[in-house]
């Protein structure tokens, strides 16, 4: 029957026809129970698996395409639920997993013949040959699914034993495990696991309008670990039904699983058995030419276009062979065209290309769309962090792990990276990746430790702080260096400048010795005796001898010079005066002030540092010890004009004042003193 209503959306159309015909190579003998159940009382167990038609009657239906499509049943069709469901002697009322609805849902109907699984009263879904139920399996205690598939005919045959035998020792992750089997009362009913979210068709629908791609991924992923898996059997297991109505979800995991696997069949060389779903089945199922496990791949392909583009694939297509018409003819599903990404687009169009140009699940899975970069990890290590043991996990390749050393002191990433890919052992897609990631893990062994961090730290700091300290050592140097530049240069000026005095004191001596002279030499002057008497009574000529002071009063007759030099002394005199230690020091500084040429306002502005430092006499100057005279906050002009009139005091109470020769004098003066008289008097 085919789908008439216009708004019955692709997914929602499950009326696909569902096509199995009976292997050639049907079972003759009976299967072995591994419940001790005798094979006798199983008769007809395989017809169920199959409607009994052959390939030859498959093709020839085809011609009449409409005949066909309604001589099969289909899921949704209520009349063919009606006949499952008396056939099934299912209760009319019973709803599909609506526990609440019905107070006997979790009774107890049927106990398996080694009453191991007991089957409730829960229907959790009708297919188009099995009718599923909730069960237990009373021996570990968990919940799994009770299918029925009814059958007329008995199983009794060697190689179906064999086959459930297989279909029991196929244990993957994403694989729906299958449990136990056994035939009676005209129906096959077999063990599986129990999936709570219902199939990948219903969870697109779910996540309108469409998964995103992060989730495509991982449930294709997931999907193609399970057929490698299969595919990877010797010889390899096809599933031949693989469509998103067969692929089960665990919701809360995020779980993925292949179920309906029994229909699965061993490869033995090419099959010529037609069984599957029209928009799933790859064109060489339709043929003759037998098939091989690629036609799971093509099936794989339909069911990421349904993932990708939320639509039934041939949704265009009004019965099953419309579909045979247009996969005969190359034409591929309309929904193609809505494929956006073009790495989905490139993996569904090698899916349905032709069998030998096909990917296998393996090589789907290492494509750019779904591969995962490996990692590398770091297992083991020798205490020095040389020989390092390595290991390349290829993530969602199960049997990919590649181990090995590898020594720090003598190896690189690159040249290890590199002999590996010669040998084989790495793809060399991965070449770049997985030589950064050694890197990595060379660079973190070399990392410190957080002490060895502590200790890099504290010496940084040690080494930045002798910096400093030697900086600081380096500019006090200088700036010593500077200041005693500075007191030799002040030191200087204040010889010239005493010099400078000396000689203006000179000049004014000698204006003011002319005109002494001048007066002298009038009668009204100073009589030689008087002038003798003067010289004798100066204190400067104290303690000389007579022949000196002869001299002397004979340079005085002869003149200025002898008057300038008399001045010279007098002065020194009054710089060399005295001071008594409880002079104050205001009076001090003042002096101290004129003598250096310096204003009030500088004797005032010494005064009051000093005062400010309880300096309040001269004696407390004194008493000042070397390091306490810079603190003071004077000049070192005027410290050293200070120290200087202190230590003149010294100079005039312990030793006599060194005279310098007076200059050389104008023409008209008298001619210069004799030697002596440049002697210290
Ligand atoms: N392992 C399971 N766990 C939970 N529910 C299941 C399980 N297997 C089947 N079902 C439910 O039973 C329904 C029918 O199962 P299934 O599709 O395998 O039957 P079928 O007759 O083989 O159908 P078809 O061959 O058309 O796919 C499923 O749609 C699902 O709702």
């Amino acid at each position: 029957m085919s789908s008439d209503n216009p708004q019955q959306s692709s997914l929602e159309r499950s009326n696909s026809l569902h096509v199995r015909f009976s292997p050639d190579n049907a079972p003759t003998t009976a299967p072995q129970f591994n419940d001790n159940r005798s094979s006798e009382e199983y008769p007809n167990f395989y017809a169920p698996l199959s409607q009994s038609f052959s390939a030859n009657d498959t093709i020839a239906s085809l011609q009449n395409p409409d005949e066909l499509y309604n001589s099969y049943p289909t899921r949704t069709s209520f009349q063919h639920r009606s006949t499952l469901d008396s056939a099934y002697g299912i209760p009319p009322h019973t709803e599909i997993n609506d526990q609440s609805s019905s107070h006997d849902a979790e009774k107890v109907v049927e106990v398996s013949p080694n009453e191991r699984y007991v089957k409730l009263n829960t229907l959790l879904g009708k297919g188009a040959y099995k009718v599923v139920y909730k069960a237990i399996d009373r021996e570990e205690g968990y919940e799994v699914a009770w299918n029925t598939m009814q059958s007329m005919q008995s199983p009794n045959n060697k190689d179906l034993e064999h086959e459930i035998q297989i279909l029991k020792s196929v244990r993957h992750p994403n694989i729906i495990a299958f449990h136990d089997a056994w035939y009676g009362e005209n129906e096959f009913v077999f063990i599986t696991e129990l999936m709570t979210s219902g199939t990948l068709r219903e969870y697109i629908r779910k996540l309108a309008p469409l998964p995103n791609l992060k989730i495509i991924k991982r449930w294709s992923r997931q999907i193609l670990k399970g057929l490698a898996y299969l595919h990877g059997h010797n010889p390899p297991i096809i599933h031949r039904d693989i469509k998103c109505d067969n692929i089960f979800i665990n919701g809360a995991h995020g779980e993925v699983k292949i179920g309906d696997m029994g229909t699965a069949e061993m490869k033995l060389g090419k099959k010529y058995t037609v069984i599957g779903t029209p928009e799933f089945m790859a064109p060489e199922m339709y043929e003759e030419q037998g098939y091989n496990e690629k036609v799971d791949i093509y099936a794989f392909g339909m069911c990421l276009l349904e993932m990708a583009t939320g639509e039934y694939p041939y949704g265009e297509c009004k019965n099953a062979a419309q579909i045979y018409k247009k996969v005969s003819a190359g034409i591929k599903p309309a929904c193609l065209l809505k494929v956006q990404n073009p790495e989905v687009l490139n993996v569904i169009e090698n899916c349905l290309s032709n069998e030998d140009e096909r990917m296998s699940a393996q090589e789907i899975l290492e494509h750019s769309f779904l591969a995962v970069e490996p990692d590398v990890v770091l297992l083991a290590a020798d205490p020095d962090n040389v020989h390092l043991t390595l290991q390349v996990v290829f993530k969602g390749m199960d049997k990919l792990s590649v181990k090995f050393d590898f020594n720090v002191e003598t190896d690189t990433a690159e040249e290890v990276v590199r002999e590996m890919i010669e040998e084989q052992v790495l793809p060399e897609r991965y070449q770049h990746h997985i030589t950064k990631e050694i890197n990595r893990i060379l660079r973190d062994i070399d990392k410190p430790t957080e002490s060895e961090q502590a200790e890099q730290v504290r010496r940084s700091v040690w080494r930045r702080e002798s910096d400093i300290r030697n900086e600081l050592d380096r500019t006090r140097e200088e700036l010593n260096h500077a200041t005693d530049r500075v007191l030799e240069i002040e030191q200087k000026c204040d010889d010239f400048e005493s010099r400078a005095r000396a000689a203006e004191t000179r000049y004014r001596d000698a204006l003011r010795n002319l005109r002494e002279l001048e007066e002298l030499k009038s009668p009204t002057s100073l009589s030689e005796a008087g002038l003798s008497e003067a010289v004798s009574s100066t204190p400067i000529t104290n303690g000389h001898t007579q022949e000196e002071r002869e001299k002397l009063v004979n340079h005085i007759l002869d003149g200025t010079f002898v008057f300038v030099y008399i001045r010279r002394l007098t002065l020194i005199h009054t710089h060399t005066v005295e001071y008594s230690d409880d002079t104050d020091i205001g009076v001090f500084v003042a002096d101290c002030a004129q003598a250096s040429h310096r204003g009030a306002d500088k004797a005032h502005e010494w005064a009051r540092k000093l005062q400010n430092q309880d300096i309040m006499t001269v004696g407390d100057l004194r008493d000042l010890h070397d390091e306490d005279w810079a603190g003071i906050g004077l000049t070192v002009f005027a410290l050293r004009a200070l120290k200087n009139m202190l230590k003149g005091k010294k100079l005039a109470a312990n030793q006599q004042p060194q005279l310098s020769p007076p200059p050389p004098q104008p023409a008209q003066s008298p001619p210069p003193p004799p030697a002596s008289s440049s002697l210290i008097l």
